[in-house]
């Protein structure tokens, strides 16, 4: 396993922001890591990259504690911190050198690496000017390359596409799919669909702790919830839908389409079907609908909020 997390706990003062953690998380996984704000995600993360030190359990980077083995897990790890910290004076290219050099890599090979990186990030047309005249699109795209210089095997990547224009989101997330062969990569995001198109596996934090750790496919099984999309050829009264047994919510996602989310969509079936023939309703479709992610982060998040 890359990154073994064991019991991980991290208190500010008296706040615990991350609160008995397990996870693992294998070569050639991209894994979201989700939560709402304040969940502990950044902590998690930093822990991981051995910036910030845990009060209990341990964090293990290709078999370094990152305790005891600080840099070797920095030999091992590439890290994209939220706020992208870079030096704005120098120049991409001379950035990058620099990074380099700090993980000890020279001459040819160092040239060679530059080039690399220049190439996968897409920063061609950027390369020779300073990293205060760019965009934050394309400082994002210095951040992913001084992440990625050393090809480390582990990468942590905290809201990579953050405040991107949808093309550099697009973008940015084609140069984290061609870089995870064979890595591991950990990033956390609030854009669900992000998830939904990158990731293997999806782990869900919620004031501190870990509330889901499931591929997507299974999250969305263990979800409590059904949802039946039901579309009609005329509008149709909300709350004859609502009073419908075991309907937990209506929502009306175009002018005659609903989206009933219920328990049991094997009981609100037959129940829906006969309200439309006793008043004669038009229905065009009826579906049973995938559970949309942002729905189970919702119900994950909300229930173990309830439960605390
Ligand atoms: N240096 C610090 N000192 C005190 N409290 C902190 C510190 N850093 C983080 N916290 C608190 O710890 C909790 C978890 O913060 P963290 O940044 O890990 O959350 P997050 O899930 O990354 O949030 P976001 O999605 O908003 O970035 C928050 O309540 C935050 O205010």
């Amino acid at each position: 396993m890359s990154v073994v997390v064991e019991h991980l706990s991290k208190l500010y003062g008296a706040q615990r922001a991350v609160d008995d953690i397990s996870f693992e998380a294998q070569s050639g996984q991209i894994v979201g890591f989700l939560g709402p704000n304040g969940a502990g995600k950044s902590t998690t993360m930093k822990i991981i990259c051995g910036y910030l030190t845990p009060n209990a359990g341990s964090a293990k980077v290709c078999g370094y504690d990152v305790r005891t083995h600080s840099i070797e897990v920095r030999r091992r790890i590439g890290y994209l911190p939220e706020h992208n910290p870079l030096y704005t004076d120098m120049y991409v290219k001379e950035f990058l050198r620099f990074t380099g050099h700090i993980h000890g890599i020279r001459g040819r090979t160092l040239r060679h690496r530059i080039e690399e990186m220049i190439s996968l990030c897409g920063l061609e047309r950027e390369q020779h000017k300073k990293i205060g005249a760019l965009s934050k699109g394309y400082r994002q795209r210095v951040g992913l390359a001084q992440a990625l210089m050393h090809d480390p095997p582990v990468l942590i990547l905290d809201e990579p596409t953050s405040g991107l224009d949808p093309n550099q989101i697009t973008e940015i997330r084609q140069v984290i799919k061609e870089a995870a062969t064979n890595k591991t990569i950990i990033f956390s995001t609030h854009i669900l669909q992000e998830v939904e198109m990158l990731c293997d596996r999806v782990l869900i934090i919620n004031r501190g702790r870990l509330v889901a750790d499931a591929p997507i496919a299974q999250l969305r099984r263990m979800a409590q919830q059904q949802v039946l999309r039901v579309e009609f050829g005329h509008a149709v009264e909300s709350t004859r839908l609502k009073n419908l047994p075991g309907v937990q919510t209506v929502e009306q996602e175009s002018a005659w389409v609903y989206r009933i989310s219920c328990h049991d969509s094997d009981i609100l079936r037959p129940a829906l079907l006969a309200l439309i023939q006793q008043e004669a309703w038009n229905m065009l479709s009826l579906q049973n609908e995938n559970n949309r992610l942002e729905d189970i982060f919702r119900q994950l998040t909300q229930n173990s909020k309830e439960a605390n």
